[in-house]
């Protein structure tokens, strides 16, 4: 199976990047770029080849490309990010999955959707409704998968920026999350609570790999003892703006 991952360069006025739930802190942008360097790095150590998102510089966020489409099978669908300063990132993502072929559809307005908001798992797709994401977008993004065979879902959020800020998925399904900050972890048939909230966020790599944060030894730790190989990267600089490890790519598979 070839794996592939779309990412995008950080701008240079990255520090500018919106914060919501948590103060603002100063960004070093030069040890940002030497972080993102780390984390595309990692990918390819793991086997995974890399398609850069042409840069688009007046866009502080634009680092985060995960928020620009949600991906599934050969259709891209392109988000209308719930921030207005975000909306011009898409157009650089769609040009990229267009030529590589993905069939393109769009969340149209009144719809908002930003891709940091959708977990997918085996068929199933969980659509946080927070602050970025509308009854409207995942309307039309059931509209758009269902057909595809996958069941849309969508889940409170309140506490923070998007779902996956909150929770993401390990290899085998089970999704994991920080509880002070996960609306209702009922809502997923097998949830494990971490001890950090920093651990609520990784990037599966392969059935038995993930990718996360420095930030989160402890939560490391519970990983490799359920017999997950661990790959750790600092990014710091990106969780300053509410980033995390699954914002700076998308994941392209088979
Ligand atoms: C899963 N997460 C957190 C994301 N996909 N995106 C983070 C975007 C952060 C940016 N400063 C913003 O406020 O939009």
């Amino acid at each position: 199976m070839s794996r592939t991952a779309l990412v995008r360069r950080p701008s240079p006025r990255l520090a500018e990047g919106l914060v919501t739930h948590i103060d603002r802190k100063p960004v070093d942008v030069g040890l940002a770029g030497r972080q993102w360097e780390e984390y595309v790095a990692a990918l390819h150590a793991a086997g995974w080849d890399t398609v850069e998102v042409p840069p688009a510089e007046d866009c502080p966020d634009s680092v985060f490309v995960e928020d620009t489409v949600l991906v599934y099978g050969d259709l891209a669908v392109i988000s209308r990010p719930g921030a207005d300063e975000r909306k011009p990132e898409t157009a650089g993502t769609e040009r990229t999955l267009s030529g590589l072929g993905y069939r393109i559809a769009h969340i149209e307005a009144p719809g908002t959707l930003d891709g940091g908001d959708v977990l997918k798992h085996d068929g199933t797709v969980w659509v946080g409704l927070g602050g970025r994401t509308n009854r409207s977008g995942v309307d039309q993004l059931a509209v758009l998968l269902e057909p595809l065979g996958a069941t849309v879902i969508g889940v409170p959020l309140t506490k923070v920026l998007h779902l996956k800020s909150a929770v993401t998925a390990l290899p085998d399904g089970t999704v994991v999350g920080y509880e002070p900050l996960v609306d209702d972890p009922s809502v997923w048939p097998s949830f494990l609570a971490v001890p950090e909230e920093e651990g609520s966020h990784v990037v599966i790599l392969d059935e038995s790999t993930v990718l996360m944060s420095t930030s989160a030894p402890r939560t490391k730790e519970v990983f490799e003892e359920r017999g997950l190989r661990v790959v750790a990267v600092d990014l710091t600089e990106f969780e300053k703006l509410e980033g995390c490890v699954t914002c700076l790519s998308v994941r392209l598979r088979g």
